[in-house]
């Protein structure tokens, strides 16, 4: 089987476009290794031949996870010849059909007809064999049909499916992403990866002050996102050692803000490590104590790289809408002791100023605790979910194995 994909060629010029459409074609032969379709590039539009039969589910699975697609569609290829092209698409029209249009697009200008005469030429014959009515606007089911160089592609509106939009991953560089274990921060790994970015994960736990499923419950959070981004590293970074600094030398009201601060400058030395260019957070403005605008600014002064918070303006609901689309949702809400609980302050500073928080932290040695931490982190490859068993090396429950 045969299937047409599209993107959106908008905002895409000259050396940009060619860009994108080779990491577009990358990333779709990535995502259907193993399933024996080949993809090939035509001008502006992807083809996926030699999809068999029973894989046609799978393939249209990780399509539908692949940033850049805007729709694709199992297509049928016809010689251009009205006659035959009507005769598929009467093939293609689902019984139940009570009024259609065709739509005709041309990537071939040097055809002797417009694409509107084809349109009228294709639908006269239609309505000649099945009398039902022609909807120029509204149509039940639209007969669509593209002409290339030398074969036309014919699908319908019915099984047409849409792809997640955005750009391919890799087409904006690379981010590192603070990942919790909680709702927020896999939706804001999420968007910034749908506009082209990488994400390179890392989470903090405080094993053993707390236990090792949060870490256990990142993991799976980013198996999710490895089936939207292709493999994808997962650094594990113990936090404990920082943490026990900051409870017996620093003012208690700043406790989480500095743990803040601590995550975001070991983050910023992996992302320095990764070739990334910013760091990524699931803060959404007022949502908890350390989420003011205040706490952010003091929290993100400890770092020079770039902080991106995708979320900041979001509501919780809307959060929780985006990652129940994604599917993160289910492994967000298991219970867990998250390393921020450790020792929370009684009454957390609500307005820091960076001066604040400078100062709460002079009597710590900074580069030796960050260095501490990168030295103790575990790095996890996560392939996506079709390549899973077939890892080399892989153990799935490693983390779950360190529990015990
Ligand atoms: N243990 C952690 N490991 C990595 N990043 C963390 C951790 N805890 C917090 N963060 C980062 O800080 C952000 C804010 O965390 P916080 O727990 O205050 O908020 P949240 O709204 O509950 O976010 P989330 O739902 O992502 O946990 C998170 O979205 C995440 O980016």
């Amino acid at each position: 089987m045969t299937l047409l994909v599209h993107y959106h060629e908008i905002g895409l010029k000259g050396k940009n476009r060619a860009r994108f459409e080779q990491i577009l074609l990358q990333r779709i032969r990535d995502a259907l290794a193993g399933t024996g379709a080949r993809v090939s590039r035509l001008t502006g539009r992807i083809l996926v031949r030699e999809v068999p039969e029973a894989q046609l589910e799978e393939v249209e699975r990780r399509l539908e996870r692949v940033f850049g697609i805007a729709y694709f569609a199992v297509v049928r290829e016809v010689p251009i010849d009205f006659d035959g092209i009507a005769r598929v698409g009467l093939e293609l029209l689902p019984e139940d059909t009570t009024s259609f249009r065709v739509s005709a697009k041309r990537a071939n200008k040097r055809l002797p007809f417009t694409s509107p005469e084809a349109e009228r030429a294709i639908g006269a014959r239609i309505v000649r064999a099945t009398g039902l009515p022609v909807r120029l606007k509204g149509a039940d089911v639209e007969v669509h049909v593209e002409f290339f160089e030398e074969v036309a592609w014919v699908y319908t509106s019915r099984t047409r499916r849409a792809g997640p939009g955005g750009l391919p991953v890799g087409a904006s560089g690379k981010v590192v992403v603070l990942l919790s274990g909680g709702i927020d921060s896999p939706v804001a790994a999420w968007r910034m990866m749908k506009r082209g970015a990488r994400a390179v994960f890392v989470h903090f736990h405080s094993y053993p002050h707390t236990d090792y499923y949060s870490a256990v419950k990142s993991k799976k959070t980013v198996e999710v996102l490895a089936d939207w981004q292709g493999e994808s590293k997962l650094y594990l970074v113990p936090l404990a050692k920082v943490q026990e600094e900051i409870f017996a030398r620093c003012p208690e009201r700043y406790r989480t803000l500095l743990y803040r601060r601590f995550m975001l400058r070991i983050a910023e030395a992996i992302a320095e490590q990764e070739d990334a260019k910013a760091l990524v957070t699931g803060d959404a403005l007022g949502q908890v104590a350390s989420q003011t605008l205040e706490n952010m600014h003091a929290v993100g002064r400890a770092v020079r790289m770039l902080v991106l918070r995708p979320l900041v303006g979001m509501d919780k609901t809307e959060v929780i809408e985006a990652a129940k689309r994604i599917g993160t949702y289910e492994i967000s809400i298991l219970p867990q002791q998250d390393c921020c609980s450790f020792l929370e302050p009684k009454r957390p500073a609500t307005r820091s100023t960076p001066e604040d928080l400078d100062r709460a932290e002079a009597a710590l040695d900074i580069p030796a605790l960050v260095r501490l931490a990168l030295e103790g982190a575990e790095v996890l490859r996560i392939p996506p979910s079709h390549l899973r068993s077939a890892a080399d090396g892989q153990d799935p429950e490693a983390p779950a194995k360190l529990l015990t």
